[in-house]
């Protein structure tokens, strides 16, 4: 038996129309944003994917995306479960910098190295930095963790606990999970899903605002490949990420 698993990166934020690298950055939405989470639900419904539960970061982005969605596709009432294991990567002295200026001053190696490699972490964000979550009150709980940077394989390490603890049990009690998410968190996540080689996951970008379904079996692992609802969409939206801060 399987069950579905719809994973969803929020819609366009104001960082990311800015070309900002964002990270913890707790920014909202844009207009954009949210037209394209409101179509991510109406893509839910049509194709009859309603979710039981829902699983977010802490993050409003994804947040916001997820209320969003979910009052589209009719499902506002859902329990709902946020963890700081979903956020997106801290982008640590990245965090609040342009991408292209980042791209001119260090060269294209470095860059990609901090974007995209699996085990180099940016330089870690100084705690008095505007950028700085080091007082925020919704990572109080979690000081001995609190990062101030990571690079992908920090992510997978801190998210793969909650994905097995949490959201593959909700699964497995035959539920629909919407996870609600981030570019990175979601790239760590599917990499662990469909074992994808600390090489090849440089090459892997999740579009904004497009529901990715898995079926899922009952030890985690996926029943073939993920599909996204919108395919066509979704590749243009990928081939957007992957060009960042390069023109
Ligand atoms: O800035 C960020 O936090 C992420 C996602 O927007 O960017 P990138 O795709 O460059 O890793």
């Amino acid at each position: 038996m399987t069950n579905k698993l719809i994973l969803l990166r929020h819609g366009q934020s104001d960082w990311n129309q800015k070309n900002l690298f964002t990270g913890w950055v707790d920014v909202r939405l844009t207009e954009q944003g949210r037209g394209e989470a409101a179509r991510a639900g109406e893509l839910l419904a049509e194709s009859g994917v309603l979710p039981d539960v829902l699983h977010t970061s802490v993050l409003s982005r994804a947040i916001q995306t997820a209320n969003i969605a979910l009052d589209s596709a009719d499902r506002l009432w859902i329990p709902v479960r946020r963890s700081w294991r979903l956020n997106e990567r801290h982008y640590g002295a990245l965090q609040g910098l342009d991408k292209s200026e980042t791209l001119q001053k260090y060269g294209e190696e470095q860059f990609m190295e901090w974007r995209r490699s699996f085990d180099t972490p940016p330089p870690p964000l100084d705690d008095s930095s505007e950028w700085s979550q080091s007082d925020d009150p919704r990572y109080a709980g979690i000081d001995g963790e609190r990062p101030r940077t990571e690079c992908l394989k920090d992510v997978v390490e801190r998210l793969v606990p909650y994905w097995e603890g949490e959201i593959l049990p909700d699964l497995n009690a035959g539920k629909t999970v919407l996870v609600t998410a981030h570019g990175n968190s979601l790239r760590a996540l599917v990499k662990h899903l469909d074992g994808i080689s600390d090489t090849d996951i440089a090459g892997l970008n999740i579009p904004t605002g497009m529901p990715l379904v898995y079926d899922i079996n009952e030890d985690g692992t996926p029943a073939g490949a993920g599909r996204y609802l919108d395919p066509e969409a979704a590749a243009a939206g990928a081939a957007a990420v992957a060009a960042q801060g390069k023109h």
